[in-house]
């Protein structure tokens, strides 16, 4: 397996007018080519800042990181991932299509491989059929759908996401879960997923990355032992039980954990 992120003793100060804010500590971590991880940890822990840094728009203050064995700036220029963000951040002006065609129209692709991406990255996220409609005509959870679809549009093998299903209710969450394991299973990427909820971490990952609060630190790695293969009620079984409890313990230990 190669690596796809490898973060060794990743530290990061943001310098503010209050002094100086510890956001991340000594990460190590390493992540694999199709793997599917979760960070989960309290508020402030320095998920979002740890994703960011892999997307470089925040500079480390000391480590490395290396991105397919590139820098977070190599990486960027090489457009080596998609990033999803917490808001589907779509343009309300500019139909599901002209959204997932921006970043392709910056980066100079020509008007039909534009409308090829276009028409694979719907299908691939079940929106065939609304490209013509506006963000305002799609329910909360097909517009996160369509910012995933804008994401993946570049074909990048890393995906980046923070929080996408935060904000969306529990019928839906479920449902764009499995939507979104099916989606990895099919496309083979890695995706790095932020997530304040355990089920959710538990039921898409293949690794659990617990932080603790700041300075953010890595306190446990967990190595999901479910099948690829993962049916909804899946969060029923003993084994699905067993590895919520080691998360849950692990985000104790890291401090107390409240919500
Ligand atoms: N640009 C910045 N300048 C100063 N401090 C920052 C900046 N960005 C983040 N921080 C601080 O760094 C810490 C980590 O923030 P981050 O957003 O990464 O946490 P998080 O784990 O993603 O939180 P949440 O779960 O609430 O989204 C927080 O204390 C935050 O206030």
């Amino acid at each position: 397996m190669s690596s796809v992120v490898t973060a060794k003793d990743l530290s990061l100060t943001f310098a503010t007018s209050d002094g100086p804010v510890h956001a991340l500590s000594e990460v190590n971590l390493e992540i694999e080519k199709g793997e599917f991880v979760s960070f989960i940890g309290p508020s402030g822990c320095g998920k979002t800042t740890f994703l960011r840094t892999i997307a470089d728009l925040e500079d480390l203050t000391s480590g490395t990181l290396e991105i397919n064995g590139m820098s977070a700036r190599e990486a960027r220029q090489a457009r080596a991932y998609g990033y999803v963000f917490q808001a589907a951040a779509l343009y309300p002006w500019r139909t599901i299509e002209k959204n997932i065609a921006l970043p392709l129209e910056i980066m100079g692709y020509s008007k039909p491989e534009r409308d090829k991406r276009i028409e694979r990255t719907l299908d691939l996220v079940n929106l065939s059929g609304f490209a013509k409609k506006h963000p305002w005509q799609l329910s909360g959870g097909m517009q996160q759908r369509a910012s995933i679809a804008r994401a993946l549009a570049f074909d990048a093998d890393l995906l980046l996401m923070d929080e996408p299903f935060g904000a969306l209710d529990e019928i839906v969450r479920d449902h764009l879960n499995e939507e979104l394991l099916k989606l990895w299973r099919r496309t083979e990427k890695t995706i790095c997923f932020v997530t304040h909820s355990i089920p959710e971490a538990v039921y898409l990952s293949t690794k659990i990355v617990v932080m603790s609060p700041r300075p953010g630190r890595v306190t446990d790695v967990i190595a999901s032992t479910l099948p690829d293969e993962r049916p909804l009620d899946i969060r029923e079984t003993p084994e699905f039980l067993a590895i919520a409890a080691r998360v849950r313990e692990g985000l104790r230990a890291g401090h107390s954990y409240e919500e």
